[in-house]
């Protein structure tokens, strides 16, 4: 294939005609433009240029296939570089703007895991910002998960001896340092450049078990060559596992595929993300989105009939657009079946919302399940996770014990996990909070941010009367204001199970 030249690639930077260079490769992405997940704004806007840093950032080199066959013009004249076009630097935060001429504070003045959101936002670009805080409408779940971990207060008993306190616990069997781990969050690229091996490196050296997101920046067996890279400089002394959190392609053999893979890999268990067959509405996303289209000019260009699109499958990553392919609306409970045959290991459901369903995980052979509301980026006023724990307590406490059960969203206080762990919970999943020490700190901050959860849930189980996680019981906690709120069958008469 002949070479292109940098200046011929640098006239092509329209909606009607858009290439771009990506590993020393030309591509004409003309018409992929309206069916790019992320938009065509993004794409636009790179047009013309090497858009290969850009692009690393968010995706693994190898979704260039997934261009329409043709794409590929030819390498690139290697030594017309200097002829392309230069993109515009991307929109600092306001926060970003203003702290321009400072640095982040040093990590060790970040005394609470809420610190890191400030220190990030002074660093991000202005969309990266919004892809991490973003939640669902206007906000309602998101608010009601860091309200409803205030609604519970403890009962805590006096004068024993907690000289000596014991945090561990086991999750799936796989012994951990800390009761609560770090949550999948996809696209970690968008908030540093290490990626998802800089959160796990931060992760591991802490001792604490981390689960990947289908929608990572790199790809799953890179992501486990991190994890592995790091035990090894830690002689395997770190009890840390990586567990792999699923989104189900829709397409049976890519699904298949995608599991094996996964399983080659060496992750020990699969937790399916089930609270998200349609994509939330994300709505800084979306403003952010109209506004890049506008700026570009492509505000024709069908954005609602991509999210609302019933054939195409949904990713539920970032951006809230229709991605075809990477997830189906169709899964029901009966795939279970084929995915547990194809898996062979221990399957937690993730975004579990009402004790019904709860139940119903138990029945259809779940290792656990994980509470959740996908830190309320899913469903409009959807449940915390602790009302829905409270629901399982309530209704089907016969389930407690036989299963595992996770619970995460606005947890931001270690002493907070105590909370859970006394009413049943096996461990909390925590995601912001270290997103965003990881854009500020790297590496550094996950495992700053781990250390501030560590201290504060070890000082609240002294402070509560207890030296170890076996010792948590019910009644060292007052959930009375979040048992008023909590749903009852409108039916009458006693009717204590569902
Ligand atoms: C060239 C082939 C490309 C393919 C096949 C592709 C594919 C995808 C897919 C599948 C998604 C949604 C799922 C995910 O987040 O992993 C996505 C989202 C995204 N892509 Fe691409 N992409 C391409 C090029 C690019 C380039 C060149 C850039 C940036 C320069 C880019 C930036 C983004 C961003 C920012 C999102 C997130 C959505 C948002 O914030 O609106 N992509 N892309
Ligand atoms: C930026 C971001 C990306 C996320 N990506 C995923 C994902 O790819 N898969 C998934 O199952 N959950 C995802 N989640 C949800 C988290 O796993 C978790 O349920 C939630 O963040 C917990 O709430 P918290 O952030 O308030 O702690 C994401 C959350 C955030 C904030």
């Amino acid at each position: 294939m002949a070479s292109v030249k940098g200046a011929e690639v640098a006239k092509h930077n329209t909606k009607d005609s858009c290439w771009i260079v990506l590993d020393s490769k030309v591509y004409d992405v003309t018409s992929f433009l309206s069916r790019h997940p992320g938009g065509a704004a993004i794409l636009l806007k790179q047009g013309g240029t090497d858009a290969t840093n850009e692009f690393k950032k968010y995706h693994p080199l190898t979704y260039v296939n997934d261009l329409p066959p043709n794409s590929l013009l030819g390498p690139i004249d290697p030594h017309t570089f200097g002829q392309l076009r230069q993109p515009k630097p991307e929109k600092p935060t306001p926060a970003a703007e203003a702290n321009a001429e400072k640095e982040v504070p040093h990590v060790s003045l970040c005394i609470a895991t809420t610190d890191f959101e400030t220190a990030a936002k002074a660093v991000l670009p202005h969309k990266s910002y919004v892809y991490a805080s973003t939640s669902a409408n206007y906000g309602l779940s998101h608010k009601g998960n860091l309200e409803d971990w205030n609604r519970i207060t403890f009962r805590p008993r006096v004068m024993r001896d907690v000289g000596k306190v014991d945090m561990r616990r086991s999750i799936l069997g796989y012994s951990s340092k800390y009761p609560f781990y770090i949550s999948p969050m996809g696209t970690m690229g968008a908030l540093h450049p290490g990626a998802e091996p800089e959160m796990v490196r931060g992760g591991v050296r802490k001792g604490c078990h981390l689960v990947i997101s289908t929608a990572s920046t790199k790809q799953n067996e890179a992501i486990m060559e991190s994890y592995v890279a790091e035990q090894h400089r830690l002689n395997d002394a770190s009890p840390s596992k990586l567990f792999f959190q699923f989104y189900m392609p829709a397409d049976r053999n890519r699904a298949i595929d995608l599991l094996h893979r996964v399983k080659r890999a060496g992750y020990k268990a699969l937790w399916i993300t089930v609270d998200t067959p349609v994509l939330g509405k994300r709505t800084a996303d979306r403003v952010l989105q109209a506004e890049e289209a506008l700026a570009v000019g492509v505000e024709e260009e069908p954005t609602a009939a991509w999210e609302a699109g019933h054939e195409n499958p949904l990713v539920p990553s970032i951006g809230g657009r229709v991605v075809g392919g990477f997830l189906s609306p169709h899964t029901t409970w009966e795939d279970l079946a084929w995915i547990k045959k194809e898996w062979k290991g221990p399957i937690v459901l993730k975004g579990i919302q009402c004790a019904e369903d709860a139940k119903l995980a138990l029945e259809y052979g779940c290792a656990g399940i994980l509470l959740s509301n996908h830190g309320g980026r899913q469903l409009h006023s959807a449940p915390s996770a602790l009302m829905t724990l409270l629901e399982i307590r309530t209704y089907c406490p016969e389930i407690i014990g036989k299963l595992e059960i996770y619970v995460d969203g606005g947890l931001r206080d270690g002493t907070d996990v105590l909370k859970a762990l006394c009413l049943g919970a096996t461990a909390v999943g925590v995601g912001r909070p270290f997103l965003y020490a990881l854009a500020a700190y790297g590496s550094k901050g996950v495992e700053r941010c781990v250390d501030i959860l560590a201290d504060e849930l070890q000082i609240g189980m002294g402070l509560l009367g207890i030296t170890s996680l076996d010792q948590v019981r019910p009644e060292m906690v007052n959930a009375s204001r979040l048992l008023n709120r909590m749903w009852r069958p409108e039916v009458s008469g006693p009717k204590s199970r569902l």
